[in-house]
């Protein structure tokens, strides 16, 4: 049996999570988290995440949380400043780490990186295999159709997202940057006014804001005369949450380090 802690478990992947993790027979949620001030604090985790109930009482702080409970591993979707300080709570007690939020600051990827070295943690923008399938296609396609090429990637969220772009665009925007021999200074964020000819060496990386939507992402590939586009649209969040469930049942007693979806599924690296 697995035991489990999920923050964040009011939130639209916490409490995703506990429904699936909570009918799994191998997982037992054993601790809920929430933001300090939160009305869920104190109150049951199923009933706060409107569920059944599950006898767990939501507390909001995570140490506190993994001090009361026996814990194998955290799950953790909260958003990237959060992330950091559970990274380290965790590290601190040598329980392993899930992490799906995104928006992380270089200096925060790296606080992340440093807890790796006292615990296994897999941290990924998105935990769908199916994305994961087409982050590894796209860098194929790029690498076999080179620089005749121009590459896009468009992206669209549910108005409530954070952070832009998101982090699937641009994890998808790194590979492909790696695939076509590019850096950082060829992407570009947003288009406006006189923007001249488009530069051969250009990738664009664009997003979109509305309504409800959970998670779309299309790689574009203008050629003459032809074009591919290349599109995952999420329809559910049940897909990230047993990405991460996944990815909690393979971190659990592995050695220190920083892991990717890509390790979890067996893929050779996402690149
Ligand atoms: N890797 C993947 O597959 C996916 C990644 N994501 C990422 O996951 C993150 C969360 O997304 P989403 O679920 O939509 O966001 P939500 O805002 O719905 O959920 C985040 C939850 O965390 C809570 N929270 C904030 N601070 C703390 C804290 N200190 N301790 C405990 N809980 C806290 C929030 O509370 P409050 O609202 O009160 O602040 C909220 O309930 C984002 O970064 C998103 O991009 C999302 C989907 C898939
Ligand atoms: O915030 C979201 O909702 C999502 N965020 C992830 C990202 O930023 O890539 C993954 C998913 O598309 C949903």
């Amino acid at each position: 049996m697995i035991r489990i802690v999920i923050t964040g478990i009011t939130g639209r992947m916490g409490s995703t999570l506990l429904r699936l993790a909570r009918d799994t027979a191998d997982l037992r949620v054993v601790g809920a988290t929430e933001r300090p001030g939160s009305s869920a604090v104190g109150l049951d985790a199923g009933l706060a995440a409107r569920l059944g109930a599950l006898e767990v009482q939501v507390v909001d702080d995570l140490g506190r949380a993994l001090d009361a409970a026996k814990a194998d591993v955290v799950i953790d979707f909260t958003g990237a400043e959060v992330s950091v300080g559970h990274a380290k709570a965790c590290a601190a007690r040598g329980v392993a780490f899930v992490c799906g939020s995104t928006g992380f600051s270089p200096e925060g990827l790296a606080e992340l990186a440093v807890c790796a070295k006292t615990v296994p943690i897999v941290a990924a923008p998105n935990m769908s295999v199916g994305v994961n399938l087409v982050i590894r296609v796209a860098a194929e396609l790029a690498r076999v159709l080179g620089p005749g090429f121009d590459v896009e990637v468009l992206e669209a969220h549910h108005r409530m997202k954070k952070d832009a772009p998101s982090g699937t665009a641009l994890r998808l925007a790194e590979v492909l940057t790696a695939s076509l021999g590019r850096t950082q200074e060829d992407l570009t964020f947003s288009r406006h006014g006189q923007i001249g000819a488009r530069p051969a060496q250009e990738i664009g990386v664009q997003t979109l804001r509305g309504g409800d939507v959970v998670g779309e992402h299309t790689v574009y590939f203008f050629g003459e005369g032809e074009r591919i586009e290349l599109t995952h649209r999420a329809t559910s969040r049940d897909q990230f949450g047993l990405g991460a469930l996944r990815a909690a049942r393979w971190v659990v007693g592995r050695p220190p380090g920083l892991y990717d979806m890509a390790d979890v599924l067996g893929f050779q690296g996402n690149s």
